[in-house]
């Protein structure tokens, strides 16, 4: 049976394909990018680990996780608690996300926001920088070094960063070799769903320490926050467990003290 993420990309093969007939909508008006690796490194020189919250109303591992998700308030709340960052869901099919979460939440909060979505294709990167993205995720398991270079170049030349996302060594190694400035470990294994923050931990012993790095997905408590900050990461990518907390939960305000 073929993965969630081949599943993931066959469908965004579809949307692109559409995307391409119909053209991208035009320029909205829009603030220079806010620097979102700056931000990260910034808040992890002032001793905490950085906090990327994400806005996530649904994913394939969890089903639908927020009923009544209302992107703004959550980003809102994220600023206001003391996340470095706020990631924003577009994917439209798996995860209900939606392009116009992400350009409300830029105009709602001064955080550098990022664009979480599955980037196949070039003009994902230029729909990304017209909405206002400050960063993209691109994918070392859907994308050649070639390719992780060219759309990480591209999206610099729109003032954005590029997170790059690898799940073990050889992504890593390809990650490393496209030049990557920025790269998060994903956490939740792929096939089965199950999360362990030990992918981090060993593959930070592989990045070189002028490279910061994210652990994503399955971040829980401010006792896991403490073992990413001892080991010398430096953001920690959240969604699920900030979703359900809520809009007024303590637990972003907890782990952000942290
Ligand atoms: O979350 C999923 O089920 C998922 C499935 C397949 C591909 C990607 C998926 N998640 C995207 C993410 O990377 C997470 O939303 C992000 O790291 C936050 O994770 P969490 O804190 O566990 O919600």
């Amino acid at each position: 049976m073929a993965s969630i993420l081949d599943r993931i990309v066959a469908r965004k093969r579809e949307e692109v394909a559409a995307l391409k007939r119909r053209g991208l909508p035009p320029e909205r008006e829009k603030d220079g990018p806010r620097g979102f690796i700056r931000a990260l490194v910034a808040r992890r020189a002032g001793g905490q680990v950085a906090i990327i919250a994400e806005a996530k109303k649904a994913s394939p591992s969890r089903g639908l996780i927020a009923p009544d998700f209302d992107p703004v308030a959550m980003a809102r709340h994220y600023q206001a608690a003391g996340a470095a960052a706020v990631s924003v869901l577009t994917e439209r099919h798996f995860f209900q996300g939606g392009l116009d979460d992400l350009v409300q939440v830029r105009a709602a909060v001064q955080v550098p926001v990022l664009r979480k979505d599955f980037i196949i294709d070039a003009l994902q990167i230029e729909e990304a920088a017209a909405a206002g993205a400050d960063a993209v995720l691109l994918i070392a398991a859907i994308l050649s070094p070639g390719q992780l270079r060219a759309f990480r170049e591209q999206a610099a030349a729109y003032g954005m960063d590029a997170l790059v996302e690898v799940h073990d060594e050889a992504e890593l190694e390809s990650a490393l070799t496209s030049g990557a400035q920025l790269v998060g470990v994903n956490n939740r294994n792929l096939h089965d769903f199950t999360v362990d923050l030990a992918r981090s931990f060993r593959l930070k012993a592989l990045v070189p320490d002028s490279v910061p790095l994210v652990s994503e997905s399955g971040i829980t408590s401010v006792h896991e926050l403490l073992r990413l900050k001892e080991a010398g990461i430096t953001a920690a990518l959240i969604g699920e467990s900030l979703m359900r907390s809520g809009k007024s939960g303590p637990l972003l305000a907890e782990l952000a003290g942290a």
